[in-house]
């Protein structure tokens, strides 16, 4: 895919350097800038710079590169070997720069190396939850053994300092011999910024730097609304997304698996073969017992996806229209783990479900199907906003000005929330799932946010770091949306006064109390519906003994102070 020009910037108007918000000690206090990494938070003037284009946003800086180098990448030579850099994209299928590395190599007669780089303070400045590192890791034996199947080398290497990462791999390259280096694109800010330098770093010592589009069904930028602008609002996106696939077929087209290296491959690179996975570094390593139930919760790798993927389209997503909001029915795909990691294509994905289907229509035919498919595009969506405004990547609202709320950073409301002790049984059996399985059905995760912002006044963003920390598909763009569609500082606007009553939300998604009984085992004994509110319901003796608290707000209360906010 061609590279966009970047856009012709306007004159620069004075950005003011740094003019917090009024709460922004407040909020850094509170740990929402990883001051270790970043820099304090930014103005609200500067998130705005990006909007009025006086700021290029960090794509526009790697398109620039690719753009700046591709003569003198046109030139490169081969050399002796083709590398694919694997990221987020640990599978052998439908990989788009794995694909082209391949072809490189196969071309050229060289053999393909694989290169992935363990990066522990990416996991740590990301907030990787170790369950996902794990998952990672686990999945990468899967990739190493595939690949091994056809003769291509995995090295893994752990690079300590993450500013290191781009010389180590250089280092790498100069030792291999090889002139290209193939990589899908990632659409958070530190690596847009992070490739938009190695391309021109390469290309000046003569090796080029390929980055493509993998990762989502319509690469960032392609969707526009009539006037030109990035949509900020899902329905007539998605309406947009749909036209735009069924316009543009290959979009669905998958990539050919890698073909096999040529037969010396295997002695000449003997060592690189012989690297193991690496256990998980320091501070995201699991216990046993959490090893034991997690490896048994979460099958890691390719294989376990597509297998998923099939057994969800035969079995599945014909009720999944139905059943996608009760989080007691096993009602949705749990694929979320793979696409996060990319054992699993958006593209595949889509492709599959699309053909399970009697029309090859994406907006027709079964209504499962559909409501599956347009779920699967949200991912899209939120990584097109992440493109367009790459400060909701830097702690910022959607609408900057959305900073100058003035949120709660109550100490107990929020380890009441984090430990699954607010009083709310739904909340709470929500916020011990997480806690049980690395992950959590949608509609609590809706229920929970909403709670934490609207309830508790809490900052979302202490919501939206603790779910990256503890969760398997934790996905910076998915994750940042959710949070902000939660708390109505996101994009698609909620209107602020849509609040979710988490009392009715539990009425209406588990009327049987079944989830709730599951993760809140203190209130197993609770009958009928009381089991949604056990203090108010008259089963208060019986929940106090059981140790289940009371509840630390009252909704109605709450809910008229967030208005009045
Ligand atoms: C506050 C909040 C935080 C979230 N954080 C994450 C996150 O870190 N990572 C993540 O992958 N999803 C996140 N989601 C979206 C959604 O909850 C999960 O994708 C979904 O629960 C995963 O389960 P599943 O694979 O069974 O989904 P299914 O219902 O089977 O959906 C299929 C796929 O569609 C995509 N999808 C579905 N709903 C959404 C959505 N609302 N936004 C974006 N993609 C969606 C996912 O890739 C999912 O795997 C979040 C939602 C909220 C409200």
């Amino acid at each position: 895919m061609a590279p966009k020009q970047p856009a012709k910037r306007k004159a620069q108007t004075t950005i003011t350097k740094h003019t917090p918000h009024p709460f922004h000690q407040e909020s850094e206090e509170n740990g929402i800038v990883l001051r270790k990494f970043y820099p304090h938070e930014m103005s609200n003037a500067r998130a705005r710079a990006y909007n009025s284009d006086e700021l290029p946003r960090p794509i526009e800086l790697l398109n620039a590169a690719l753009a700046g180098t591709a003569a003198d990448r046109k030139k490169v030579q081969v050399k002796d070997a083709v590398v694919h850099w694997f990221k987020m994209d640990l599978r052998t299928g439908d990989n788009q720069a794995l694909f082209l590395a391949s072809e490189k190599a196969r071309e050229a007669g060289v053999p393909l190396i694989g290169l992935y780089i363990v990066s522990p303070q990416d996991f740590e400045a990301h907030l990787t939850a170790p369950i996902r590192v794990d998952f990672m890791l686990r999945s990468l034996e899967v990739l190493k053994a595939d690949l091994e199947a056809l003769d291509i080398p995995l090295w893994i290497e752990t690079v300590d300092k993450r500013a290191r990462v781009p010389e180590r791999i250089m280092e790498l390259l100069t030792e291999w011999r090889a002139g290209h280096i193939f990589a899908n694109m990632e659409y958070e800010v530190d690596e847009l910024r992070r490739e938009a330098k190695l391309v021109r770093l390469y290309a000046e010592k003569g090796i080029a730097m390929e980055v493509v589009h993998d990762t989502c069904v319509v690469p960032p930028g392609q969707l526009t609304t009539g006037t030109g602008r990035q949509y900020a609002v899902y329905s007539p996106w998605f309406r947009s997304w749909v036209r735009h696939v069924h316009e543009n077929q290959e979009l669905l087209e998958l990539a050919e698996r890698p073909g096999m290296n040529p037969p010396s491959a295997r002695e000449r690179y003997s060592s690189l073969f012989e690297c193991d996975v690496p256990h998980a570094p320091e501070g995201k390593t699991l216990s046993e017992e959490e090893a034991k139930v997690f490896h048994a919760l979460w099958p890691a790798g390719e294989h376990e996806a597509m297998k998923r993927l099939a057994k969800f389209c035969e079995d599945a997503v014909g009720g999944y229209g139905r059943n996608r909001d009760l989080p007691s029915t096993p009602g949705t795909s749990n694929l979320s783990v793979h696409f996060a990691s990319g054992t699993l294509s958006a593209r595949t994905a889509v492709r599959t479900a699309r053909d399970s289907n009697k029309t090859k229509k994406l907006d027709g035919g079964n209504e499962g199907i559909q409501t599956w498919i347009s779920e699967v595009a949200w991912r899209d969506f939120y990584k097109h906003v992440l493109v367009h405004w790459p400060y909701v990547c830097m702690n910022k609202p959607f609408k900057p000005e959305y900073s100058n709320i003035s949120w709660s950073y109550d100490a107990s409301h929020f380890s009441s929330w984090t430990e699954g002790r607010t009083g709310f049984p739904i909340v709470d059996a929500a916020m011990r799932q997480l806690r049980g399985m690395g992950w959590m059905h949608n509609r609590c995760r809706m229920i929970v946010a909403s709670f934490l912002a609207k309830d508790l006044l809490l900052d979302w963003r202490m919501g939206e770091r603790f779910f990256m920390e503890h969760l398997i598909d934790g996905d910076f763009a998915s994750n940042n949306g959710g949070w902000g569609f939660a708390a109505s500082v996101g994009v698609d606007p909620q209107p602020y006064f849509r609040i979710f009553n988490p009392l009715l939300q539990s009425e209406k998604f588990d009327p049987d109390g079944e989830y709730i009984r599951k993760w809140v085992p203190e209130l197993k004994g609770v009958v009928g519906k009381a089991i949604h509110d056990p203090y108010g319901r008259g089963e208060g003796d019986r929940a106090r003994k059981a140790g289940y608290p009371e509840a630390i707000v009252q909704h109605k209360g709450a809910r008229e102070k967030a208005l009045a906010d």
